[in-house]
């Protein structure tokens, strides 16, 4: 089954209340929030005040991509604001075991996340404590990115570690992805598609998720 996380990054944030509230009509089954920091990344998005307001506004559950440094500094933080999935970058902590540990003791489901130039090796001793792995198809910082290409095979290869691993973790992608690359990732192994500009660009959400769902059914 492949779910579909619109990406708030992309939405209006002037009437994020409603835009959430559309999401769950429009067929998505998360709601995927980009927490920046303007020092892991580029970019400074929005904090722990905006995921409990999207909480309010959705029963969805929140997938929490928290792109900053030392990011078990804020985990508590995250999941008491209603986050349910929170996913830590393996390159913004020195102690990636133990961040993920501290998700799962908060009460949220644990997610790794790796940039596009980090080895999927570091997954390997790991697995029993995620619940979820994604793969960066671009840079973290900005939106509206192309998909790199390369990441295919990434994808492909933390398939084969998951499944091999026995553990139920899902697989996945943030960054350029479109119908077009919703069919590549699904069939290299990816089951949660992160989308942005593909479903807030879209006139009609809702036929842009089906859009995204029907080309990743492989
Ligand atoms: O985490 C990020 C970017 O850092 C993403 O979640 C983007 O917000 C996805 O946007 P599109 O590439 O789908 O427009
Ligand atoms: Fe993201």
């Amino acid at each position: 089954m492949i779910k579909i996380a619109p990406s708030i990054l992309a939405a209006d944030f002037a009437a994020m209340g409603q835009e959430v509230a559309s999401l769950q009509a429009a067929g998505a089954d998360l709601v995927h929030v980009d927490v920046m920091d303007g020092r892991f990344v580029p970019n400074i998005s929005l904090g722990q005040g905006m995921v409990q307001a999207i909480r309010r506004n959705t029963a969805l559950p929140l997938d929490v991509h928290l792109m900053i440094e030392e990011p078990e500094r804020y985990i508590g933080e995250f999941a008491a604001a209603g986050a349910d999935v929170i996913s830590v970058h393996a390159e913004a902590t020195r102690h990636l075991h133990r961040a993920l540990g501290l998700v799962r003791e908060a009460g949220a489901k644990a997610g790794v996340v790796l940039n596009p130039a980090t080895s999927p090796e570091v997954l390997r001793y790991i697995l029993d404590k995620v619940d979820l792995v994604l793969v960066m198809t671009v840079n973290p910082g900005f939106g509206g990115q192309a998909f790199i290409p390369q990441m295919l095979e990434k994808i492909a290869y933390v398939r084969r570690m998951i499944d091999e691993s026995g553990y139920a973790i899902d697989l996945e992608v943030d960054g350029g992805i479109d119908a077009r690359t919703a069919r590549q990732v699904a069939a290299a192994g990816a089951n949660v598609l992160v989308a942005g500009s593909a479903v807030f660009g879209a006139q009609d959400r809702a036929q842009a998720i089906e859009e995204l769902k029907s080309h990743a059914r492989v």
